[in-house]
């Protein structure tokens, strides 16, 4: 490509702009699209990310692009069919959200496989804070697409130094992870706020990763893919990250907090709390037990308490560790 790669990002939210600032950091030309009409600026699209100014190789606007050679689309998951309805078939689209549709119970690459069937499609997720990717800090993620060529070629286009993107070819194994994980947040910040303590805490994320190998493994994903960035790695930051917005919510729910007060409190999208339940139909459907995205989803349904909670995980048969 001659010409600088012009990268066009769907939405400006927290994610959305930290993705423009590094595409433009890769030397791309990007376009940001942010859904409020009227005069978008920097001033608008920054107060997310304090401290961030945008650079003159970012154009903030509310029209959508209709030139790009790559698309990324950073919205909430929950708003991603309608949103993408206004986006041109015209550039590869990389999904940057993590969830499930509530409504169809689809990953995001199944919602765009239908709207765009024609199109080269990929999915970018790990360990990434939007606020540490806009400031430039060292971060890893993947970018997986059906075709192992296309995730390295549209992979290298964002990589950088210090965001190093690595190509996959299983994206239904990075979707489960990315939209799982905000499930199992949940669960992990519910601990803490119980005070439960960090032994449970650790318990729950390493048994969970088993969770997330046999539903990958159900959907047509590879197990081995939760070992990587979009599974371990995430669950690492978000089961952690006091700045998760999942493990937030969850913390709120552990220390008695209902959930929908818990949520209604939180300042961004928790994905996780549509999520669950979406998941755990989806589990249902392939017969795969997950006995942790059940209890949030009963938990944020406010069906059972905290203390239901953790009898129901504690109260399971004691097996052979890799049975
Ligand atoms: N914030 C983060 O650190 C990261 C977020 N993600 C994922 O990126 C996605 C977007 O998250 P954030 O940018 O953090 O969200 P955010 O909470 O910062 O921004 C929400 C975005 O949704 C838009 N929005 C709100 N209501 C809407 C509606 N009714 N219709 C259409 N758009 C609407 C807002 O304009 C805004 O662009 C999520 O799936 C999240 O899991 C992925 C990695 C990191
Ligand atoms: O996906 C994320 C980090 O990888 C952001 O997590 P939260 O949505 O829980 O803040």
């Amino acid at each position: 490509m001659t010409h600088s790669a012009r990268i066009a990002v769907i939405g400006a939210g927290a994610w959305g702009t930290a993705l423009a600032l590094q595409a433009a950091r890769a030397g791309a030309e990007v376009s940001l699209w942010a859904r409020t009409p009227a005069t978008m600026s920097a001033g608008r699209v920054m107060p997310r990310l304090p401290g961030h100014a945008l650079p003159p190789r970012i154009t903030v606007s509310d029209v959508m692009p209709r030139q790009a050679d790559l698309i990324l689309l950073a919205c909430p998951m929950q708003h991603l069919r309608t949103i993408a309805r206004s986006v041109p078939p015209c550039a590869p689209l990389i999904a940057c959200c993590k969830g499930v549709e509530e409504a169809t119970g689809l990953l995001p690459l199944q919602v765009l496989g239908e709207m765009f069937p024609h199109s080269v499609l990929g999915v970018l997720s790990g360990p990434n804070f939007a606020h540490e990717v806009a400031a430039g800090l060292p971060a890893a993620a993947v970018l997986a697409s059906a075709d192992r060529t296309q995730a390295r070629r549209l992979a290298d286009l964002l990589t950088t130094p210090t965001f190093r993107l690595y190509a996959s070819d299983d994206p239904t194994g990075v979707q489960v992870g990315g939209a799982a994980k905000n499930v199992v947040a949940i669960a992990a910040g519910a601990t803490i706020g119980a005070k439960l303590g960090e032994n449970a805490r650790a318990a729950l994320i390493t048994r969970s990763i088993a969770e997330l190998s046999r539903l990958s493994h159900a959907l047509g994903g590879r197990p081995e893919t939760l070992s990587g960035l979009a599974g371990i790695g995430d669950l690492l930051l978000t089961c952690t990250g006091a700045a998760s917005r999942n493990y937030r919510l969850g913390l709120a729910i552990g220390q008695g907090t209902p959930a929908q007060q818990a949520a209604d409190a939180l300042e961004g999208v928790a994905e996780g709390r549509a999520t669950a339940p979406a998941l755990l139909l989806l589990a249902r459907q392939h017969g795969v037990s997950t006995p942790v995205i059940a209890t949030v989803a009963s938990l944020l349904a406010g069906t059972i308490d905290m203390e239901d909670a953790s009898q129901l995980l504690l109260s399971r048969p004691v097996g052979h560790e890799f049975a």
